[in-house]
C-alpha cells in the first residue's frame, strides 16, 4: 500500500529526560498540533527529530526512544548538539524565521548555519529515503526542511513532493537580501506542489521566483527544467469538532483548578472581564506591544480598572535564542511596572504565565475569556485565533486580531487592528467589552461557519488533492520527451535517409540566452558540431533564426550551412549571395519606433533591436512583473495601429518583434522543402516563432521543442545542454 511521508523539523511528540527517564510531552506550536489530525489516519509515516540529541542518548536510550517514536508511527532524525546549536537556534531561528517575519534587524547571516543548515537537511534526506518506495508521498513541512524536496527529487524523480510554508513568506525585497537565496528556491522548486497559507507568501514566492531565477511562471505554474511546479494558497484550519465537544463537554466537567480561580475571578467583580491572550513566547507575536496597548487603554479608558483583566500565557520557545532570553526579560518587566502601577487591593490587571499548559487548561481559559486578543506584529496564520473561536458554543465573545496574521485574511468578523496602532486597539478594546450580544453572535456565526466547513483535514485533504493533481499537469501540455527509445528509431531513419534536413533556431536552442543578445554569440564547440554535421553530404543543415543577417554574416559567413534570418526574410546558402526570399517594405518602421522607444523610457532594462525589416523590443533584463503589465500594453496599443498595415506582432522568448504578417519561419521552411526532395527532417526550436515551422512541416518529421512549454511540436528536450547531445548522435 501507498503511503504519505509526514516530514518536519518536530514531531507531534517530544522526548526530554526528566529525572534520568524518559519523559514524553505533546508538541506544542500550531504545525504540530494542526498535523497530528492529519498522521492519525493510520496510514501515514511521519520524520522529524525527538527532541533528544544523540550526546543525549546512550544505546539503551536510543532503544526505549526509537520504541516510543515507532508506537506513535513516527521515525526520528538524529540530530547533535551541534545540529541543534548550527542549524535549529542558528540557521533556522536566528537566521530564516526573523528574515521570513520582517526581522531584519536580527536576522544573522553566517556560514557555519548554513553549512549545517545543508548537512541536517541531508540527514532528513537520508532517513526519507530509507522508507521511501515506489508511489509513496512526501509531504515535507516548514522553514527548516527547504532543501529537502530538493534532496529527495533528485534520488527519486518519480517521487510526488508537496512542500508547505508554514511562516510568511516575505516580499522580495527582503528575500533579496539572503546570501543563499538562489539554493533556498531550487530548494524549494524540488517539490511539485508549494503551498502557503495566504495568496500573498504565495505571490511573494512567485515574485522571488521570476525575479532570482528567473523563471517562467504562468498564473500559478512555474516551469522548472521538464516539470511544472504548482504554487497555491491553502489557509490552515483546526480540528473544529474537538475544540468546540470539548468546549461543550467542559461545562458539565469537574472543573479543573484553574478553572476554578478563573471563576473566582469572574465572581469577584460585578463586571468583571476577561481578555485572553495566548501565543509561544516569540518577538514575532507582539506580546510586549500588546501589554504597552492594554497599559494604554486602562489610562485612555479609567472607568475600565478593576474591570478588565489581561490573562496572558506565553508559552516557552527556542530559549536559547538571545532576541527570545531579551523579550522574556522586557516581558516580565513590562507586567511587573504596570501590575505594580495599576494593581489594588482586589486587583491585579495582568495575569501572567510563562509555560505550557495542558490541552484542558487552554479550553478552560478559551470559554472563560469574553475577548481574545491576539496581535502579532507578523504570524504565517495563528491557530489560536482561531481555536479560541471554536469553542465559543454560545456564539458570544469577540476576537481583536492582527492584521498581521494569516488568519485576518480569513477572520473579517473579528475585529482587526494593526498592532501598533495603540490608539485603534485601545478603541476596539473598548468597543469589544461593550459589544452588544447580538453583534456578537452574528460576527461568531459566520467565524464558526467557515472554521467548520474549511478544518485542518479540509486543509490536508485539500493539498493532498491538489498535489496527486499535479502528476497529470505535464501530460496536458507538453510534447513526449525525447527518449531513448525514440531517439534509436530516429537514428535508424536517419541512416537510412539519403537526402536530410536539420532545421537549427539559433538563440535559446544552440545557444543558452544572454542578457545582451550579441553575447550569445557561436562557441568553438558549437562551430565544430555543425561543420561536422554539415560536413556530410547527405545533410542539408540550415540555422534558422529571428537575428539580422548582419550578425549571422559576422558569426558564420564561409560557412557550409544555410542561413535564414529575420524569421525567414533572408536566405544565404553556401557560396551564394544573400537572397530575399520576402520582398517587404520599411517605411511602417519610423512611426513604430517612437512608440516603442516611449516603452524604453518607461521600462528600465529594455531596449530595441532595428533590424532591416523589422523592429524588436527586449525585456529580458527587466522588472519581469513590470515587463508583464507592459507586454500587455504594448499589445494593445500595436494590435491597433498595425491593423491595416500587413505587420503582426510576434512574442518570442522575452522580445516582441513587429515584422510583417507574410513573414515567418513556417514559410520559409516550406520554401526548402518545395525545392528538395528530403526523406528525413529533423526540426528544432525553443520559442514561440519556431511553432510555425512545427506545424507547417511534414508529420514524418522529427520537430523538438527546447523547454517545458506547450508546443505543437512531437518532442522535448530540456536545454541547450541537451540539444547538443542530441545533435553528437547524428555524428556517431
Ligand atoms: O518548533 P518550535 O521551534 O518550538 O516552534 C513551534 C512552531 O512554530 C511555528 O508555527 C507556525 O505554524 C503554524 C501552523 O501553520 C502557524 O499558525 C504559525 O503562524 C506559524 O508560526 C513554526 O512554523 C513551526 O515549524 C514550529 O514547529
Ligand atoms: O500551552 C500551550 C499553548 C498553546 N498550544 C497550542 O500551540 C498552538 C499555537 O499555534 P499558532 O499557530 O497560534 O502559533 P505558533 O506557535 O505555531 O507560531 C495552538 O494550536 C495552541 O493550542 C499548546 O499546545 N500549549
Amino acid at each position: 500500500m501507498n503511503k504519505t511521508i509526514i516530514v518536519s523539523n518536530r514531531l507531534p511528540l517530544q522526548i526530554k529526560i526528566e529525572n534520568d527517564q524518559l519523559e514524553v510531552t505533546p508538541s506544542v506550536g500550531g504545525l504540530a498540533t494542526g498535523l497530528k489530525s492529519v498522521h492519525n489516519d493510520g496510514k501515514s509515516l511521519w520524520i522529524g527529530w525527538s527532541g533528544l540529541t544523540e550526546e543525549e542518548l546512550s544505546e539503551a536510550r536510543s532503544k526505549e526512544v526509537k520504541k516510543l517514536v515507532t508506537a506513535a508511527k513516527c521515525d526520528s532524525v538524529s540530530l547533535t548538539q551541534d545540529d541543534l546549536e548550527n542549524f535549529y537556534y542558528g540557521f533556522s531561528n536566528r537566521t530564516l524565521w526573523p528574515l521570513f517575519h520582517y526581522f531584519m534587524e536580527y536576522t544573522e547571516f553566517d556560514n557555519d548555519y548554513w553549512e549545517s543548515y545543508k548537512a541536517v537537511n541531508q540527514k532528513f534526506a537520508d532517513k526519507v529515503l530509507e522508507h521511501l518506495e515506489d508511489g509513496d508521498t512526501v509531504w515535507v513541512h516548514d522553514y527548516q526542511l527547504l532543501l529537502l524536496p530538493k534532496l529527495i527529487k533528485e534520488k527519486m524523480p518519480n517521487t510526488t513532493i508537496g512542500f508547505f510554508l508554514h511562516i510568511p513568506y516575505p516580499s522580495y525585497e527582503i528575500f533579496r537580501t539572503f546570501p543563499w537565496r538562489e539554493e533556498l528556491l531550487h530548494g524549494m522548486l524540488g517539490a511539485d506542489l508549494i503551498g502557503f497559507h495566504t495568496y500573498d507568501y504565495e505571490r511573494h514566492f512567485l515574485s522571488s521566483v521570476k525575479r532570482i531565477l528567473r523563471l517562467e511562471v504562468n498564473f500559478n505554474e512555474v516551469t522548472y527544467h521538464d516539470r511544472i511546479v504548482k504554487v497555491d494558497s491553502f489557509p490552515m484550519g483546526i480540528d473544529y469538532d474537538k475544540f468546540h465537544d470539548s468546549a461543550s463537554k467542559h461545562k458539565t466537567d469537574k472543573k479543573s483548578e484553574l478553572q476554578q480561580r478563573l471563576d473566582d475571578h469572574i465572581q469577584s467583580g460585578s463586571d468583571a472581564k476577561m481578555i485572553l491572550s495566548i501565543d509561544r513566547m516569540d518577538y514575532t507575536k507582539g506580546i510586549p506591544n500588546r501589554i504597552r496597548a492594554f497599559e494604554y487603554f486602562l489610562n485612555k479608558y479609567p472607568e475600565y480598572k478593576e474591570k478588565v483583566r489581561l490573562i496572558m500565557l506565553a508559552v516557552p520557545s527556542r530559549s536559547n535564542v538571545p532576541q527570545y532570553q531579551k523579550l522574556k526579560r522586557d516581558t516580565d518587566e513590562l507586567v511587573g511596572r504596570i501590575n505594580g502601577q495599576f494593581s489594588t487591593v482586589s486587583w491585579t490587571p495582568i495575569w501572567y504565565f510563562y509555560r505550557s499548559m495542558p490541552f484542558e487548561n487552554l479550553i478552560d481559559l478559551y470559554t472563560s475569556s469574553h475577548v481574545a486578543m491576539i496581535t502579532p506584529v507578523r504570524d504565517g496564520m495563528n491557530l489560536v485565533a482561531k481555536e479560541y473561536v471554536a469553542t465559543r458554543t454560545e456564539q458570544d465573545g469577540v476576537l481583536i486580531l492582527s492584521e498581521m496574521a494569516g488568519a485576518s485574511k480569513e477572520m473579517n468578523e473579528s475585529m482587526l487592528i494593526n498592532p501598533n496602532n495603540f490608539e485603534h486597539i485601545a478603541d476596539t478594546i473598548k468597543y469589544a467589552l461593550e459589544m452588544p450580544l447580538e453583534e456578537q453572535k452574528s460576527r461568531m456565526k459566520i467565524l464558526q461557519k467557515r472554521l467548520k466547513r474549511y478544518t485542518v483535514e479540509k486543509w490536508a485533504e485539500e493539498f493532498m488533492k491538489s498535489l496527486h493533481a499535479t502528476k497529470h499537469l505535464g501530460a496536458v501540455i507538453v510534447a513526449n520527451r525525447l527518449e531513448k527509445e525514440i531517439e534509436n528509431n530516429m537514428l535508424t531513419e536517419f541512416n537510412s535517409a539519403e537526402r536530410r534536413l536539420f532545421l537549427l533556431d539559433y538563440d535559446g536552442t544552440l545557444v543558452a540566452f544572454k542578457d545582451n543578445p550579441i553575447e550569445a554569440s557561436p562557441d568553438e564547440q558549437l562551430y565544430q558540431l555543425l561543420d561536422t554535421l554539415s560536413a556530410n553530404n547527405k545533410n542539408d543543415v540550415v540555422l534558422i533564426s529571428g537575428r539580422d543577417r548582419e550578425t549571422f554574416t559576422h558569426w558564420f559567413a564561409n560557412k557550409e550551412y544555410t542561413l535564414i534570418t529575420d524569421h525567414g526574410v533572408w536566405l544565404k546558402e553556401e557560396g551564394k549571395d544573400w537572397e530575399a526570399l520576402e520582398r517587404l517594405k520599411n517605411g511602417w518602421m519610423e512611426n513604430i519606433k517612437p512608440i516603442l522607444e516611449t516603452f524604453v523610457d518607461r521600462t528600465p532594462g529594455t531596449f530595441i533591436e532595428e533590424k532591416k525589416y523589422s523592429l524588436a523590443w527586449h525585456y529580458r533584463k527587466a522588472d519581469p512583473e513590470l515587463a508583464q503589465i507592459r507586454t500587455i500594453e504594448i499589445d494593445t496599443v500595436l494590435t491597433s495601429l498595425i491593423s491595416n498595415n500587413d505587420l503582426s506582432v510576434l512574442k518570442g522568448n522575452k522580445v516582441i518583434e513587429i515584422k510583417s504578417s507574410s513573414v515567418n519561419k513556417g514559410r520559409a521552411s516550406s520554401r526548402l522543402l518545395a525545392n528538395n526532395d528530403y526523406d528525413f527532417i529533423f526540426c528544432i526550436g525553443d520559442d514561440w516563432t519556431d511553432e510555425y515551422m512545427f506545424q507547417e512541416l511534414p508529420k514524418s518529421a522529427y520537430t523538438v521543442k527546447v523547454g517545458f512549454k506547450k508546443t505543437s511540436a512531437k518532442y522535448y528536450v530540456k536545454d541547450t545542454d541537451e540539444v547538443r547531445e542530441v545533435l553528437h548522435k547524428f555524428m556517431a
